[in-house]
């Protein structure tokens, strides 16, 4: 195959002509006739009659040939000469058969050549349908004639033959045609041939020695009536064998299918409503009342104190982090941005700058959101942690006006989310390795902000959740869980936003690095060390930083609530940007499989086979897209938490050209596929590229690692 292959490639380097191809152990017949072909296909008639003819002529002496070789001794087939004890009747026979059956196979092996897997078709009679066609093309109608009568031998109600038969006939002089008759060396083979096989035959039905003939044209009653009927039989069982597997396999697919269905229908439902572990926490909302799967809504997770204290921290740390509450959002203009992964909270305490107790307070709590999910969702292995961050969300107040856009698009955690095609693609630069989200609210005075459940279109809604201190919204990160935020239009809203990971192999070591500095920092000596340190630190604080601190009960929430931004001059002169991640081992591993999603749309592009739409729906919009779902949003089912519902409805002849064509189509039928050159080049489709700002979908549904970048 792999030498078939460069053959053509050879073939089809600039200079190489096919005559430079000499397989040099070609039978002369062979080589003969595939000039002949190569001459037929190049309209040259006259020389591939002389190539046709000299075939034939070579054909059969190679036929002699073949057919004296098999007159050998008995092949003993393997070791069976040892068991093989046979009288002089049954020896001959045997033997004789043996001899036949070899003959028979020079058909086989005379069709056969080099660099082609398969034996020539029929070829005997497709090698006079080319001789009979190529003679008429030369207007040579006696010779067309014989060819024709010859290549009927074989196959005597051929429709298009007896047609080109017959045209001949008229055009020559129907007497003149009469007296012409097929070739009699093929007479003679034929009728050779025929008998060897009547005694094959004979030699299976009587002694059971098998004969399997090798040539098409073999008429059927050549083969016993009782065998026929028996072949018959044989193939009518085996047809129906083989449409009953198939019944049964379709069967079974649907059976399977069934099953699968039933069993994840029902591992969903009893996936859910495992225990809560704490007695202060209850179920607010299952997936059946947020129209879902893999959902739930819990409250109770934390007090209003701590709520506040991480709300603090969430502040705090921004305030370390770069000097100003909070970089612009990622996801809309209209909002800003700030947030604290664990490790950085409790590397700020560990210095000082926040209170340790506050970084404790959120490990801890996150750990109690993972522990509570895994049992209530009844998973059979650990939850891990995969990404956590603090964040906060706030209302940029003079932006506020003509706002058409969410806080957060829509998207799934570990998909991209493609809503014009109602799919969600897990593949990177997607985290498909998270499995379950979970959203930990730590307040509720701030204006819009609703968390929202939609279908994959991301618009229609299924579910609204009001965020509140101590309310977790639980749920798969795949394809069934897509989810957004509707835009914070005052205010600041603050969340603990947690991924994990039923994979070990992809735990966050962020969180590992985190748990190793706090259970350090818990033994005796290292709280005393701690406190020192964090007192030591505080006179380093701005005045900012330590009302930050120093205020924490004092401060009113409401006041940080929505004024992020109220005293400039006391910010802090602006350190190098600081990230949450300090070196490059704290980024979040998955971060590698990070594509440009140009790239990935082309990906998708390619994949979808939908060039046009994809290429359409990431072109358009860039902006207004998140506006349109912001606007467009449609409540299919109510399911909103909180009291501050707010309802939506729903929106969603023997004339001669026509014995010419005849026997044109007659030839080329046969052999067209044959002549084509073997191969052409593929041609490279060029990718096309996708233009920059084509990528609001792509990249929305992919913003939860977005949030890490500008974190
Ligand atoms: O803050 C929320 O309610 C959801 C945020 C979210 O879906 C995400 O960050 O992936
Ligand atoms: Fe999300």
């Amino acid at each position: 195959m792999e030498m078939k292959q460069n053959l053509d490639y050879y073939r089809m380097m600039a200079g190489v002509q096919q005559e430079d191809f000499k397989d040099l152990e070609s039978r002369p017949h062979m080589a003969e006739f595939l000039a002949g072909k190569r001459y037929y296909s190049s309209d040259s008639f006259g020389l591939a009659i002389d190539h046709f003819e000299a075939a034939v002529e070579e054909y059969f002496s190679a036929d002699q040939e073949c057919r004296a070789l098999c007159e050998g001794a008995y092949v003993y087939d393997g070791y069976n000469y040892m068991e093989y004890s046979a009288d002089l009747f049954q020896s001959m026979t045997d033997h004789y058969m043996q001899i036949l059956n070899c003959k028979q196979r020079c058909s086989v092996e005379l069709a056969s050549t080099a660099g082609k897997d398969k034996p020539f078709e029929d070829f005997l009679p497709s090698h006079f349908n080319y001789l009979q066609f190529s003679y008429y093309n030369s207007e040579k109608y006696e010779q067309a004639i014989e060819w024709a009568k010859t290549y009927l031998l074989f196959h005597p109600e051929e429709e298009v033959m007896n047609q080109n038969l017959a045209y001949y006939s008229a055009v020559l002089g129907e007497d003149k045609a009469a007296a012409i008759s097929a070739r009699l060396v093929v007479k003679q083979h034929i009728q050779q041939s025929l008998l060897e096989k009547e005694l094959l035959y004979f030699a299976y039905e009587v002694f059971g020695i098998t004969f399997v003939d090798p040539d098409s044209w073999t008429p059927a009653d050549v083969m016993p009536l009782k065998l026929r009927e028996k072949q018959k039989a044989e193939r009518e069982t085996a047809a129906r064998i083989t449409e009953e597997i198939g019944n049964l396999m379709k069967e079974i697919e649907t059976l399977v299918e069934e099953k699968n269905k039933e069993s994840t229908d029902i591992a969903k439902i009893v996936r859910e409503g495992g225990p809560l572990l704490f007695d202060d926490i209850k179920i607010t909302m299952s997936s059946k009342q947020l129209n879902g799967s893999q959902r739930v809504l819990l409250d109770g997770f934390i007090s209003n104190d701590e709520c506040r204290e991480l709300t603090r921290l969430s502040n705090a740390a921004a305030l370390k982090g770069d000097g100003y509450q909070g970089r612009p959002s990622p996801h809309s203009p209209s909002e800003s941005f700030q947030g604290v992964t664990v490790l950085k909270a409790i590397k700020l305490g560990q210095e000082g700058t926040v209170p340790l107790k506050s970084a404790r307070l959120f490990f801890d709590m996150s750990e109690k959101v993972r522990g509570v999910l895994e049992s209530y969702f009844r998973l059979d292995s650990p939850l891990y942690f995969s990404y956590s961050h603090l964040v906060c969300r706030s209302a940029i107040d003079e932006k506020q006006d003509d706002r058409d856009n969410l806080s957060h698009p829509v998207h799934a955690d570990n998909c991209l989310l493609v809503s014009e095609l109602n799919e969600c693609i897990k593949e990177p630069p997607a985290y498909t390795n998270r499995d379950y989200s979970a959203i930990l609210y730590l307040n509720d005075d701030f204006e819009g902000g609703d968390f929202i459940f939609t279908e994959l279109d991301a618009k229609t809604v299924t579910a609204e959740v009001r965020p509140q201190c101590g309310r977790v919204v639980g749920f798969g990160a795949g394809n069934e869980n897509p989810h957004g935020v509707r835009a914070v239009t005052k205010g600041q809203r603050c969340a603990v936003a947690l991924w994990f990971t039923l994979d070990p192999k992809h735990e966050e070591k962020d969180r590992i690095q985190a748990q190793e500095m706090l259970k350090m920092f818990s033994s005796p000596m290292d709280t005393e060390f701690t406190k020192t340190k964090t007192e030591s630190s505080q006179p380093q604080l701005t005045p900012l930083d330590q009302s930050a601190l120093l205020g924490q009960a004092a401060t009113p929430v409401q006041e940080q609530a929505g004024k992020p931004d109220d005293k400039p001059a006391e910010k802090k002169p602006k350190e190098p940007a600081e990230t949450v991640s300090e070196n490059p081992s704290d980024k979040p591993e998955d971060k590698k499989n990070e594509k440009p999603i140009e790239k990935h749309a082309e990906k998708l592009i390619a994949k979808k086979g939908n060039k046009a739409k994809v290429k359409e729906l990431v072109k358009t919009k860039a902006k207004a897209a998140d506006a349109s779902k912001n606007k467009k949003a449609t409540t299919k089912t109510e399911a909103k938490a909180g009291d501050k519902a707010n309802a939506k409805t729903a929106d969603k002849a023997k004339a001669k050209p026509a014995a010419k064509t005849n026997v044109k189509q007659a030839a080329d039928k046969t052999y067209k596929k044959e002549q084509k050159p073997a191969t052409k080049k593929t041609e490279k489709i060029p990718v096309k590229k996708v233009s920059k700002d084509s990528n609001t979908d792509l990249k929305s549904s992919s913003d939860s690692q977005t949030d890490k970048d500008e974190l």
